[in-house]
């Protein structure tokens, strides 16, 4: 069996270092001349999908935009996995889950076991009830060649008083995040399968990524208002390992799907010279 880190190697060596999430907001939905509801959900979808999903080599669904409407939502999110399966594109599924193990178990059962409706190649998930709570999720992405992508330093303003905070150690909270998962990692060729999620908005943090040997998923950019060139900064000598993500900055290009195929494009060939190492 292949390994999530090893797919996506591949994935990123054949169509480049993109990630591109569908985040049907309201907002968007209006602008696209679609209903927000359920119709209008699923019609975005299957735009965004057509559009995109033999181009990217990660398509990342946000579940909150899903989720707000009830076990119909979740039923367009299954489908538009599906087709995104279909597409060739790997699937991470943003819904930053987390809690004590034995539900933790739970989730994992939900996202990464290959039987489940809502399987994809990985999810996101958040580590502040310990890392160690999250053992069920790496168990069984490492059982089924999947991947998991805990939260280290995010985009926002508000993360940091969190994430920054020194322990009992000398090191950040960030930082012993960043240890374990390297952990995970160690010795895995040619990436490890277990990820962090780092936002591009957060400037030259003095955190230490070099040993993490996985995907470094990089939300912020464009509407948030971080810029690729940002990446050089945020990630130094880790660049190659980055994965660069855009939700609103590719999907306001839309509903046009020219426009949208143009707009990924773009993004990848400007990620493409950031992350360009020499
Ligand atoms: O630190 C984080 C973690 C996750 N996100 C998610 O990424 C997208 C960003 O959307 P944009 O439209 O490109 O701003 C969204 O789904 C967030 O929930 C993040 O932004 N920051």
């Amino acid at each position: 069996m292949e390994t999530f880190g090893a797919r996506l190697h591949r994935a990123v060596a054949e169509r480049g270092p993109l990630c591109v999430g569908i985040d049907p907001h309201p907002g968007l939905l209006a602008r696209w001349g679609l209903s927000d509801d359920i119709e209008g959900l699923d019609r975005f979808c299957r735009i965004v999908v057509e559009a995109i999903g033999d181009r990217v080599a990660v398509v990342k669904p946000q579940s909150a935009f899903f989720e707000r409407f009830g076990s119909r939502g979740v039923g367009i999110l299954e489908s538009t996995i599906r087709q995104l399966r279909n597409s060739g594109s790997l699937v991470l599924l943003d819904v930053k889950r987390g809690d004590i193990g034995s539900t933790v178990s739970a989730y994992a059962s939900a996202y990464l076991d290959p039987s489940s409706p809502l399987y994809v190649d990985a999810v996101t998930a958040s580590p502040y009830l310990g890392v160690g709570s999250l053992a069920p999720m790496f168990e069984l992405a490492a059982a089924h060649g999947g991947g998991v992508f805990v939260l280290a330093l995010t985009s926002n303003p508000e993360g940091a008083a969190v994430q920054r905070a020194v322990g009992a150690d000398g090191r950040t909270v960030a930082q012993t995040v960043i240890d374990e998962i390297s952990q995970l990692n160690r010795g895995a060729e040619p990436l490890g399968s277990f990820g962090l999620v780092v936002g591009a908005t957060i400037g030259d943090t003095g955190h230490d990524l070099a040993g993490v040997n996985g995907p470094l998923l990089a939300p912020g950019l464009g509407a948030q208002g971080a810029t690729a060139a940002d990446l050089r900064t945020v990630f130094g000598s880790s660049l190659p390992s980055v994965l660069p993500s855009y939700s609103r900055e590719v999907l306001g290009a839309g509903p046009d799907q020219d426009a949208l195929r143009a707009a990924t494009d773009r993004v990848l060939a400007e990620c493409r010279a950031a992350l360009a190492t020499s």
